[in-house]
């Protein structure tokens, strides 16, 4: 019996254009300043190369491991830091790189853990923004691609229960 099925939000060629528009615009705002891109895996890997590879000021890369969802598509509510970077970041401009931003609880729990390493700043990027309704407080995000309503996802990195990551649009998961 077939438990859930797939339908397109976004297809890839806006995914493409949103993630080169960003690139364009942290260009700018990063030229001449020492910039760490850190992922958080596992979701934000596609993403964080697609727009490393679209930027064109010299940056590093990194990358941090955190879980909240386990199998489910809900948040458990506790972040799990998995795997943490090694590197002395005070004299580094750091912009975490997420996929979603969703219940928001991931990219708080990042930003004020490396706010405690005292680089010379913390921003985020975040591709797909889900819209909540309007009295749903989240962290501010520094960038973002694309607005998507609110469902749950997979594709571009996203997953359920780790399936489905490699699909090169979004969709919106429907269980049966
Ligand atoms: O805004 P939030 O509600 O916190 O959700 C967003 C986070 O949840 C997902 O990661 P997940 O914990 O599923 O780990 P994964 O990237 O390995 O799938 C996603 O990749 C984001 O990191
Ligand atoms: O909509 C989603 N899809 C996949 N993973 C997620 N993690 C938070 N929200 C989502
Ligand atoms: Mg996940």
């Amino acid at each position: 019996m077939k438990e859930h099925e797939l339908k397109i939000l976004i297809k890839r060629d806006e995914i493409a254009k949103a993630v080169e528009s960003l690139a364009k615009r942290i260009d700018s705002d990063y030229f001449g300043k020492k910039i760490l891109l850190v992922g958080v895996l596992k979701g934000a890997a596609f993403f964080l190369v697609d727009l490393a590879r679209s930027m064109s000021v010299p940056l590093e890369i990194d990358f941090v491991e955190v879980s909240s969802y386990g199998n489910k598509s809900k948040s458990s509510g506790k972040i799990k830091l998995i795997k943490d970077i090694k590197k002395d970041l005070t004299d580094y401009h750091v912009l975490i790189v997420e996929d979603i931003l969703d219940s928001g609880l991931t990219l708080q729990y990042l930003i004020d853990f490396f706010k405690q390493k005292n680089p010379l700043s913390v921003k985020s990027v975040v591709l797909f923004y889900k819209i909540k309704d309007d009295n749903y407080k989240r962290s501010d995000v520094d960038y973002f691609g694309l607005k998507i309503p609110d469902y749950f996802v997979v594709g571009y990195g996203l997953d359920y229960a780790e399936k489905y990551r490699n699909l090169r649009d979004l969709y919106v998961i429907y269980f049966v």
